[in-house]
């Protein structure tokens, strides 16, 4: 594969310009908020969590701190009376004043399948977080039966592709495993129950991996991160890995950052073979700047990675021009669907990485961008749903949408 070809993501200046331009403290900035988010006064009053008072001297070291926080929404209180949640406090206040502008997709869900009228709708879908909840075990992130019946389902009907910032192979393992909970966790002999989830395409590390059927299309063939290879059956498939000689360099990091984090209680490394998760769900607050540092130093001598927040995540990756927008849009030429007055994309996700994707709809593609969240988000969305429970009601309802399309036609 010819990385240094002309159409490469690969940067070829090895210096990001933030970091030469703002100092190192600087990587650790979460992503400044895309233009169209909140520009009425309106939204400005939504409250954030106080920053914890910060024991680095630096004044560059609270943003990052601010960053890691605002990753970490307050717990929902609950109407005990009702054993519901309605609004209760300020924040539940300002996620309903957030709904105006960034309203439900199940009850906008009219006006989705208008616009889909006499296209082909593509869908695209997050895993952690949209898929499957988030819980404090990111090996234990499993789709539930029922969401992963809608996956399969809705695949059947439309082209369906699952990106995320696993590595390809551990997420593959998740999405199609059905796991008995109690068996894997309680019995001495775990249990698995292979359940395929057949016409989903699965990207991994943020779709830097990409492994799809052999399809005659040029820009495919032409590509020049695309090479033809073999999938664990033996199939022939084409493999997509524009990062691919960062290999040894994410490796070593790994390693790194697990021997520097080792003594830090309930921090987590994870290896997402073209990028690295530092998981600090589980650390103790006091110690996140400890997380922080550890994360700052080691990158002090990769000038070609850099860091972005997840939830309760910092996410080591190579410095390239590729992300989930670009992945969907190579997704889209690929499958055939490169043609936005006839094909209708929807990408649903959670987390900052999919706001590349949701900007990437919004902007050329004439895509609808769905945001999974429950507290008001800056975003580039045009709509939400609440949780992933409110996911799998959607994909349920495209499937009752396209079938009773088929009979009526
Ligand atoms: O692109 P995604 O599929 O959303 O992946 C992003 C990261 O998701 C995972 O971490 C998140 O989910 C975990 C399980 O619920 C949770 O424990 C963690 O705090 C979240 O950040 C995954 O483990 C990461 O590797 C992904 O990069």
């Amino acid at each position: 594969m010819d990385l240094k070809n002309h159409s490469s993501p690969v940067l070829t200046d090895s210096v990001p310009v933030n970091k030469s331009r703002m100092g190192l403290s600087s990587i650790l900035l979460p992503c400044s908020p895309p233009a169209s988010a909140y520009s009425s006064a309106m939204y400005l009053a939504i409250p954030r969590r106080k920053a914890l008072p910060c024991k680095l001297d630096d004044a560059h070291d609270s943003s990052w701190l601010d960053a890691m926080i605002s990753s970490s929404p307050p717990p929902k209180k609950l109407n005990k009376d009702l054993g519901s949640e309605i609004p209760q406090d300020e924040s539940d206040a300002a996620y309903c004043i957030w709904m105006l502008k960034f309203p439900s997709a199940l009850t906008s869900f009219d006006q989705i399948t208008s616009s889909a009228k006499g296209k082909q709708l593509a869908l695209f879908l997050d895993y952690d977080g949209t898929l499957s909840p988030i819980v404090d075990n990111p090996e234990l992130a499993f789709m539930s039966p029922a969401m992963r019946a809608a996956v399969r389902d809705v695949a059947k009907y439309f082209p369906t592709a699952i990106i995320s910032g696993r590595s390809r192979d551990k997420f593959s393992l998740l999405v199609v495993c059905m796991v008995v909970y109690r068996t894997l966790t309680h019995s001495s002999h775990p249990g698995l129950r292979v359940c395929r989830i057949d016409r989903t395409l699965l990207c991994g590390s943020h779709g830097m991996d990409i492994m799809g059927p052999v399809r005659e299309s040029s820009f495919v063939n032409n590509h020049p991160n695309c090479i033809r290879s073999t999938d664990k059956q033996g199939k022939e498939v084409n493999l997509f890995q524009p990062a691919s000689e960062f290999l040894p360099m994410i490796e070593e990091v790994f390693r790194s950052l697990v021997e520097c984090t080792n003594g830090i209680n309930g921090a987590k490394v994870e290896n997402n073979k073209f990028c690295v998760s530092v998981h600090y769900r589980l650390v103790d607050e006091k110690s996140w700047p400890e997380v922080a540092r550890c994360v700052e130093n080691i990158l002090k001598g990769y000038p070609r990675l850099q860091l972005t927040h997840g939830r309760k995540v910092l996410e080591v990756r190579p410095v390239i021009d590729w992300n989930k927008g670009k992945a969907v849009e190579f997704l889209l030429e690929s499958l055939g669907l490169g043609n936005s007055d006839a094909v209708l994309p929807i990408y649903v996700g959670d987390d900052r990485t999919d706001e590349d994707a949701f900007k990437v709809l919004r902007a050329g593609k004439g895509g609808i961008g769905i945001l999974v969240s429950s507290k008001a988000k800056d975003t580039n969305a045009l709509y939400s749903l609440r949780d992933p429970s409110e996911v799998m009601v959607f994909l349920k309802s495209l499937v009752k949408w396209k079938k009773s399309a088929a009979l009526r036609a």
